[in-house]
């Protein structure tokens, strides 16, 4: 699903590379963390995985598209294979829950009769139906992300990149946006995310690649978050 090599990426005011030297491969249906320190490159990795950057060297496949290669054009097609989840929600706050699920079926053109049956299925899978008339500010932070996870999964993405989605939320919250993550990585969609919180990924006990100064120190498949910590 996921395939890089020997990917470096440099930016222009910084002395040494964001990223260095970095081959990882992630297949079809696998449950990933990306951890490191701050600065060590993870929003980086994930920004090369959505095509917003292009790497300065190395090859990078997702969902058997070559990243370097792909014309400027089908960038957005790309970007429709994936689903992303940000600690900020990034929800549109004048739009009620169904309204900002739904629109993630409008721009790429679903029928309206389409986009009522799937979105009401979509709230419930993340448990919040009876919610979807409430706009943003009415609901809990756990509640937000919910929506967001529902916006990301509703195109039925081959790829769900979460950036931080616990960073906002509390032990409790978290734990259940982490059983959502994981009931959605049940139906087949590959999961990356990159966190910080060492007790989630110590408690899943999934696979941990683990950046430090752009570089991968560590590659675990049922990993814990500090070797001996
Ligand atoms: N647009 C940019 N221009 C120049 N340098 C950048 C840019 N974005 C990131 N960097 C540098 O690249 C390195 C990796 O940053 P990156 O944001 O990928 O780390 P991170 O692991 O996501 O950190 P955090 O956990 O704080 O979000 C850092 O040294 C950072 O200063």
């Amino acid at each position: 699903m996921i395939h890089l090599s020997h990917v470096s990426k440099s930016y222009k005011t910084s002395t040494r590379p964001a990223l260095d030297d970095i081959s990882v491969d992630v297949e079809k249906g696998e449950f990933a963390f990306l951890i490191g320190p701050s600065g060590s490159g993870k929003s980086t990795f994930l920004r090369l995985l959505l095509r917003e950057d292009v790497p300065s060297k190395g090859e990078i496949e997702v969902a058997g598209r070559d990243l370097v290669k792909l014309r400027r054009s089908k960038v957005p097609v790309h970007r429709r294979r994936l689903g992303c989840v940000f600690q900020d929600f990034r929800l549109l706050n004048n739009k009620t829950v169904e309204q900002n699920v739904g629109f993630a079926l409008e721009v790429i053109g679903r029928p309206r009769a389409a986009i009522n049956k799937i979105v009401p299925e979509v709230l419930e899978l993340v448990g919040l139906d009876g919610k979807s008339r409430r706009l943003p500010h009415e609901l809990s932070g756990g509640e937000q992300q919910r929506v967001a996870i529902a916006r990301a999964f509703v195109n039925r993405p081959l790829l769900l990149l979460a950036d931080e989605p616990t960073g906002n939320l509390d032990p409790d919250t978290s734990a259940d946006i982490m059983l959502l993550l994981e009931r959605i990585n049940r139906t087949g969609t590959t999961v990356l995310m990159a966190t910080h919180d060492n007790t989630i990924v110590d408690s899943m006990r999934r696979r941990v690649i683990e950046l430090q100064l752009g570089k991968v120190v560590r590659d675990e498949a049922r990993g814990v978050y500090g070797v001996g910590r």
